[in-house]
Order: C-alpha cells, then structure tokens, then sequence
C-alpha cells in the first residue's frame, strides 16, 4: 500500500488496481500521478516511488514530452486523439471507456505496440476527480497481423501477375478464388465467378473427366497432372483445350482444390510465334550479313535511269518480275529496291540462291518441312515462302532450279498455296516473287531444263539489265561510289582515280560486271600509297578464238574451262580479295555451287 485510502470501499478499490494484472495508473485532477500499479512498473521499469505525486508519466511510453490519453481525457481535449495515436476509436461520452493503440517507445529501448484504454473517474457534483488509463502489450499480434497482411500481399500478387489461370474451389465445387489470368482466359470477371460451381467454366463433355481430378478424399495428398484431354469453357461459351493440375489443399479446416490451368492454344501459338521469329531472326541475321543496301544504287547511264523508271513502275504492282542480265550486274540491288520501292517494304524479302543449294533441299527450303520428313528432318521447319508472307521472295540463280521445284513453284505462283515436304495441310500465303537469272532462259526451255509454262509466269515484267560495257558512262560514277565506300571502310583517302588508271577502267570489258569493278577497286583501295587511287593492270579479256577446223565448244565447257584455269591460278584459294570468286566476279557461294554443278573440285 503506497497510500492510506480514505475508505475501505476505496481501499479494496486501490488494492485490486494494485494487482491488477494489466498495466494501468491513475492521475488526479491535476495530473498527478496517484497510483502506477505493479504491472505498470513491470511494463515500463519505472518504479511507483519515483512517479507516484509526479506528472512523468509519459516518460513510462514516449521518449519525449507529450500527452497520454489520461491527460487527453482530464483536459478534455480528445479532439487531439486521432493526430497522437495510430490507432483510435471515436471519442464517446464521458462515462464511457476510451480505447486507442499506438507503437510506444518504452524507456528501455524496446518498441511496444499498445494497446491503451482510459476512463474518468467522477466526484459527487460531476467534476471529473482522476482518470484511470490501462497498457496492454499487444506487439507480437500486431507484427502476426502486419506479416499476415504482407504475405496476403505477396500472395494476391503472385495470383494477379501469374500468367495462368488459378482458381480455387470448395467441396461444394463453388470457386472461391479467381485470379486476374483466369478472368482474361474465361472472359469473366471475378466477382461473377466466385461463388458460381466451376462445372461452368468446363466443356460439358469433359464434366465427368472433371468429377474424376476433383475428390475430396483426404488420403488424396499429391496433385494431379492433366497434360490433355480436357476442354474448358470461357463465360461467352466459347470452348478450348487445356492442360490443367488439380492439388488438394487445407486451409482454416476447410478442404479446397486449387486449379491451375492454361490455354493449350495460346502455348501453341506463342510457341508458333517464338519459332517464326528465331526462324526470321536468323533470317535477317543473314541480311545483315549481306552488305546490299538498295539506298546504294548507282545509275547515271541513260539505259540505267530507263531501268530504273521500269522498276519504281512495277514496284507499285504484285506483279512477277524477272530480272535478266550477266553475273554481277546489280539484279539483286534491283530486287530489293523493288521491294523497298512497294507497300510491302515493311515486310522482308526474302532471298533464295537456288544455286547455292542442293537440287535435293531446294523444295524444304522454299516450302519447309514436316518433322521427319526426311533423314535430318528433326523438327518440323518454316520454308522460305512462308517467311516471306505479307513480303516479296527473290529467287536468285532462278534458272538452276530443279523441275520438280519447278513445278511446285508453278502451282505456288497460280494458287499462292503449298504444303511442306511430308506435309499434307495446304499452306495459303501471300507473296510477290522476283526472280533473276543470268541463264537464257528459252535456251534452257529448249533444252528441256526449263518448264515453259513457269518462264511465262515469271516472265511477266522482264527487266533487262546491261552489262557493265554496254553503259560506259555508269563506270566512273561506279568507280568513284566504291573508292569512297572503301577508302572510308579502310580509313584512307584519294582525291581521285588517276587518269590514266580511269581510263583503262572506261576501256576494259567488265566480264564479272559491277562485281568485278567493285573487286578491282577494293583491291586498289587496299594497295595504292598516294593521293591518286592507281588502278593495277586489268588483264584484257577475251574469249579465245577456236580455229575452224575445232568443233565449237558448249558454253558449259567454257565456263569449266574457265573456272578451272582461275582457280589454278589462285591456288584454290575461292573467296577473299585475291580468290577466285573475286576475280570471277562471282559470289564465292555462287562459285561453289557452280564448280559442284560443272564437277570441278582440286581432285578431280
Ligand atoms: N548500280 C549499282 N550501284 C552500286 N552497286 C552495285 C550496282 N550494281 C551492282 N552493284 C554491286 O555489285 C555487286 C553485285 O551486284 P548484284 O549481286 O546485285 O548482282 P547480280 O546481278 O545479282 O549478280 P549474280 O547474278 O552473280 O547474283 C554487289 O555488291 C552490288 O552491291
């Protein structure tokens, strides 16, 4: 007993806050403390003797001066509750309990949320004579409740952002979870859906197939796998296929099941997408690669400025276009300013050197193929035309293909449709050919390598492109535009072609055409030291004259004959600036492909 109570009412009164066991003190009137119970030391560390007649009490919850709810209470001035608590019910009358909570900082250093109640004590004429305020420590259910309340979070998080449908359900099979995925998969919000049995959102003919995933049978522990077989049924009706897993599960004594589910089309589809995309990355890869850019072309000659009217001409059609003329002259430049000339330019062309490819792979290559269709055939692939769909194919080297592809070609140019090698689903798309060729093609007809009926279909807008020599004029603006292209490529710098080099440009045949004048002045480009670019000897071209009394020769024996002696001369070196191709004036693939095809190899 710290005081003498007046009276023995007061004094069991006194005695029973005394030992109380919540943490509660009492101040008078004048905010003094008059009783601070063992709980109250036991909370705070501070002794009785020391608060006991003083107004410190506050020390016993805050670190700095401020009002508890006592003081609130004996100044009347709850209004100020709301601003000091984290935490407070509304103020009601007088006789009544008032209740907050707050986080207090206890003298010792700890952090505590309480939980803080007070009540006026009234004298006979009304006069509020002291106020009783109690502690209780409720930190370690409100941290349960804040972890609670983030993992909650967490949780609702990981539904909403999930990108499968996840919905729970009760023995009754009515859902009680639906998260964001499943509202997009079942077109259905999750208000409408929770509560509703889930038989709804499942094709009626897979209802029992359902029944069988869905047993609330607490031996049942392991989900179940449902790879396929099952349809679901979005709120608008519409049905698809699904891969779905059912888990148990036991949550606040209540059996539930948890679906996951997705939509097996949208897999497929976004796996199509994933492989037609490696299939164009890989595609554009070789674009990059290619050091063609249709912004390049040169053309001042007058025949090459009527060449390039026709193009811009026939760019704005879906019309075929057959670019003729010798190797190297700039037909593929052609081809893609055609493309990027038309409305398909946001589209990609697409090329195909049907020469560089085995007679025997051309078809899979144009058209694709089906998993296994042939040894090799791991998976099943996207042909050319289907990449090209929306764009323009070019068909390089058109006249080495072979008359099977021919044909299938044929019926792609009539119907705009295929299918695979080893495929039997007809394939629609929508495609503008361009084909080149440096062959003659009625030759090739005659001779029976070449279907008449493809030469008509292709030869619809032929585009003749002159050889180099038949437009003197473009060769010093040709090779002005590569002695800048590689003197920046290389860091050096000509003021310009010697003269007398220039004109021995203005006077040499061009075999190899643009190809080989661009080779010519790489190489000078590379060798010259001065301020002039000097241009090396060209070596006079010219076919040999047969004698009479020789039979004529084929121009495939010409071409071998040819070949062969260059690559001689070279030491079988193909590509590079002082390979064969090179000199040629021939992509060193073309040359490869042409040796396989004319039989040369350093063996043989
Ligand atoms: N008018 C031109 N302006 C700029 N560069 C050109 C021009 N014509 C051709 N070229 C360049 O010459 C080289 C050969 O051109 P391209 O590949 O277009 O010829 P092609 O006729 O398709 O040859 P092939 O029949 O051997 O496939 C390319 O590097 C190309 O950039």
């Amino acid at each position: 007993m710290r005081k003498n109570p007046s009276s023995p009412q007061n004094l069991s009164a006194e005695h029973l806050l005394q030992h109380l066991p919540v943490s509660a003190f009492v101040l008078n009137a004048r905010h003094q403390v008059v009783i601070w119970n063992k709980a109250c030391e036991q909370l705070t560390g501070l002794k009785a003797e020391e608060m006991i007649g003083s107004d410190r009490h506050w020390q016993g919850f805050y670190t700095e001066k401020r009002p508890c709810l006592a003081d609130l209470l004996l100044d009347d001035s709850l209004g100020d509750v709301k601003g000091l608590y984290e935490w407070a019910g509304a103020p009601a009358s007088r006789t009544d309990i008032y209740h907050t909570e707050n986080w207090c900082p206890m003298p010792d250093g700890r952090r505590l949320y309480l939980v803080i109640d007070a009540c006026a004590i009234h004298d006979e004429n009304g006069e509020v004579a002291a106020v009783v305020e109690t502690q209780r420590d409720r930190t370690e259910q409100r941290l349960m409740m804040q972890a609670l309340g983030d993992s909650e979070q967490r949780i609702s998080s990981i539904l909403g952002s999930a990108m499968d449908a996840i919905v729970t359900i009760d023995e009754r099979h009515n859902i009680t979870l639906f998260n964001a995925a499943a509202a997009r998969i079942f077109r259905c919000a999750a208000d409408f859906a929770i509560g509703q049995p889930f038989e709804r959102f499942i094709a009626p003919r897979c209802a029992p197939l359902f029944k069988q995933f869905v047993v609330f049978d607490s031996a049942i522990k392991t989900p179940a796998w449902v790879p396929e077989g099952l349809s679901a049924r979005r709120a608008d009706g519409e049905e698809f296929p699904i891969e779905a897993t059912f888990s148990p599960l036991e949550a606040g004594g209540q059996k539930l099941f948890t679906i996951i589910l997705r939509d097996v089309n949208d897999r497929r589809l976004a796996e199509q997408k994933l492989e037609r995309l490696q299939q164009e990355k890989g595609y554009l890869q070789e674009v990059i690669n290619d050091e063609h850019n249709p912004g390049d072309f040169v053309s001042g000659s007058k025949v090459m400025r009527t060449v390039m009217e026709q193009v811009r001409m026939v760019a704005r059609t879906d019309t075929p276009v057959l670019l003729l003329g010798e190797t190297g002259t700039g037909k593929e430049l052609l081809a893609r300013a055609i493309h990027e000339y038309s409305s398909r330019n946001a589209a990609i062309l697409v090329k195909v050197n049907c020469a560089a490819l085995p007679a025997e792979l051309i078809e899979s290559e144009l058209f694709g193929h089906e998993k296994g269709a042939f040894t090799g055939a791991i998976q099943q692939r996207k042909g050319r035309f289907e990449l090209a769909d929306g764009g323009t194919l070019f068909l390089d080297e058109l006249g080495e293909l072979s008359m099977p592809a021919q044909a299938k070609l044929l019926r792609v140019l009539q119907e705009q449709e295929f299918e695979r090698v080893g495929g039997s689903e007809t394939i629609r798309v929508d495609v503008r050919v361009i084909a080149a060729t440096n062959r003659n093609l009625p030759e090739e007809i005659a001779a029976g390598r070449f279907r008449a009926d493809l030469y008509y279909r292709l030869n619809v807008f032929p585009v003749e492109v002159p050889a180099l020599r038949q437009r003197s004029a473009d060769i010093p603006l040709l090779a002005r535009f590569f002695l800048t292209k590689y003197a920046k490529k290389l860091g050096k710098h000509f003021d310009d072609i010697e003269p007398a080099g220039l004109e021995q440009l203005k006077h040499y045949a061009w075999p190899g055409n643009v190809r080989e004048l661009q080779n010519v002045i790489e190489r000078a480009v590379i060798l010259s030291q001065g301020s002039q670019l000097e241009i090396p000897p060209l070596q006079p071209y010219q076919d040999k004259p047969s004698s009479l009394s020789e039979k004529p020769k084929t121009l495939e024996s010409l071409e071998r004959e040819h070949i062969l002696h260059t690559l001689k001369e070279t030491g079988w070196v193909i590509s590079g600036p002082k390979g064969a191709a090179a000199i040629l004036g021939m992509n060193p693939n073309t040359l490869r492909s042409r040796m396989l095809k004319l039989g040369i190899s350093r063996t043989g």
